[in-house]
């Protein structure tokens, strides 16, 4: 591997935008454990390991870009959320965040459900043999073939997203002489503080029904009614990447007043409320995410307190975390190909990788850490921004970082924080070949999803 030196660079430059890392850190060699995962270390040579792996020896086998995944890491957050939340509560994980089919054997054997969005997030967990009544479907326009097959398999619960699809879902079950256990989707008005794009709970947005107007009410009064369905539940998302409880604790406020409404009106009480995912997890030093035994207390507590002074019997509680639970699991791994200083500016440092990869930089402005992995390094810290090689002056790995100013082609770079909704939304952009997952255990890695090759794309071009 090249190491050979490359002009600094300029260092702390006036050009930081305001709110980025006002200083490099103090040694660049060092990794926060908050962004990394739990068996990320850099061992006597200077070399990361994961899962007590090398990472050149990672790259050699498996090449770059490909996404790392530390099992022992994932596995031990589905247990603190499972802990966290007891017996008493579901923890669904929201297989869009990640999936594959040994993402859910982990989950079956850790004990959590599974959230899915689409017939193709269905397949997949039924084909690795999740229980269908652990299976929740989402999505706010479910097609009618998804909705079929879920009912068919057994889901154990879908929520509702609309007044069509309670009419739809109603339908479909009847017709297959069924029951169907749902919930219904309410949009508490809460403005999540997070990216526009990923709030969900604010009422001018595609989900849900919302509570204002007497709209969700009007939901539940047309569920009940329906034959195929068991209404059981409300359901709140508020938004993604969301650090502060406040919005959680005004979502369950809100969704226990429905809940009282609901026993006014119609006599019944709804068993369950599920409050969604959301939790943030730190992509860089900077982010200080709350522990799942903090979010269930937090929840535990303001539900509990609701249900007291409306005199309702406590529903059992679900969430859905995605993030929180994969995010930090995972790290990408990139050759740097080509180091290019512009004077004054910052040190452009090209990766066999990018958007295709990781779009949450271009999309949501995310902000990631990055760390030189195959070796360390005493140079000076260089204000760099990690770029991909794709044909958009958009494709930004990680914005504003600091590498040591010896980074040269053949070096390797890890992102950490990457288990989240960078694989699952990869692309092909610019025909890229998306990377693979490979798990990591105890000194063994395995392929758990390939990476695609020429044939692969060259199979779907019919024409
Ligand atoms: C309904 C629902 N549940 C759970 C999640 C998971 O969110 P996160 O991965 O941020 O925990 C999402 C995505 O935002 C969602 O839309
Ligand atoms: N995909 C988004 C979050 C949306 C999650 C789905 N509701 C992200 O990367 O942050």
């Amino acid at each position: 591997m090249s190491r050979s030196a490359h002009p600094a660079g300029p260092r702390y430059a006036d050009v930081l935008p305001e709110g980025h890392y006002a200083a490099p850190p103090a040694d660049l060699n060092t990794l926060d454990p908050r962004v990394w995962s739990r068996t990320v270390r850099r061992n006597a040579d200077g070399v990361v390991t994961v899962g007590g792996l090398d990472v050149g020896a990672l790259a050699e086998e498996f090449g770059t870009p490909a996404y790392f995944l530390d099992e022992d890491d994932f596995r031990a957050r589905c247990r603190a959320w499972k802990d966290a939340f007891g017996p008493g509560a579901d923890v669904f994980y929201a297989g869009k965040a990640f999936l594959s089919r040994a993402v859910v054997r982990w989950l079956a054997e850790e004990g959590l459900n599974l959230d899915v969005c689409s017939g193709g997030e269905l397949a997949t967990a039924l084909s690795a043999g999740m229980p269908a009544e652990r299976i929740a479907l989402h999505g706010n326009n479910k097609s009618t073939e998804e909705i079929t097959r879920a009912v068919e398999a057994g889901v154990g619960r879908i929520v509702l997203d609309s007044f069509q699809e309670i009419v739809r879902v109603a339908h479909i079950a009847e017709r297959l002489g069924k029951r169907q256990r749902v919930q219904i989707r309410v949009t508490v008005g809460v403005e999540a503080h997070t990216h526009e794009f990923i709030a969900t709970a604010h009422e001018d947005q595609k989900f849900g029904i919302a509570l204002a107007g007497g709209q969700a009410a009007e939901a539940v009064r047309r569920a009940l009614k329906l034959d195929g369905l068991e209404l059981t539940g409300i359901h709140s998302h508020i938004g993604s990447q969301i650090f502060d409880m406040a919005g959680f604790e005004v979502s369950a406020r809100r969704v226990v007043q429905l809940l009282t409404e609901v026993r006014d009106e119609h006599g019944i009480e709804l068993p369950e409320i599920d409050l969604g995912g959301g939790l943030g997890i730190a992509y860089t030093s900077d982010d200080d995410p709350r522990e799942p035994h903090e979010i269930a207390a937090a929840l535990g507590d303001i539900v509990t307190r609701e249900c007291a002074a409306a005199g309702l019997a406590v529903p059992r509680l679900s969430v859905e975390p995605g993030r929180a639970i994969v995010g930090p699991t995972a790290f990408t791994l990139y050759e740097v190909g080509t180091v290019k200083e512009l004077t004054g500016l910052r040190t452009y440092v090209s990766v066999d990788g990018g958007m295709s990869d990781n779009i949450r930089t271009a999309l949501y402005d995310a902000e990631y850490s990055v760390a030189l992995v195959s070796r360390s390094s005493d140079a000076e810290p260089m204000l760099s921004r990690v770029v991909g090689k794709h044909c958009e002056s958009g494709d930004i790995v990680v914005r504003d970082a600091f590498l040591p100013a010896d980074v040269a082609p053949g070096d390797l770079l890890a992102v950490p924080a990457t288990g989240a909704y960078c694989r699952s939304m990869a692309s092909n952009y610019n025909h890229a070949l998306r990377p693979p997952v490979v798990a990591v255990a105890d000194g063994v890695a395995r392929v758990i999803v390939r990476r695609e090759t020429e044939e692969d794309l060259l199979r779907l071009d019919v024409g």
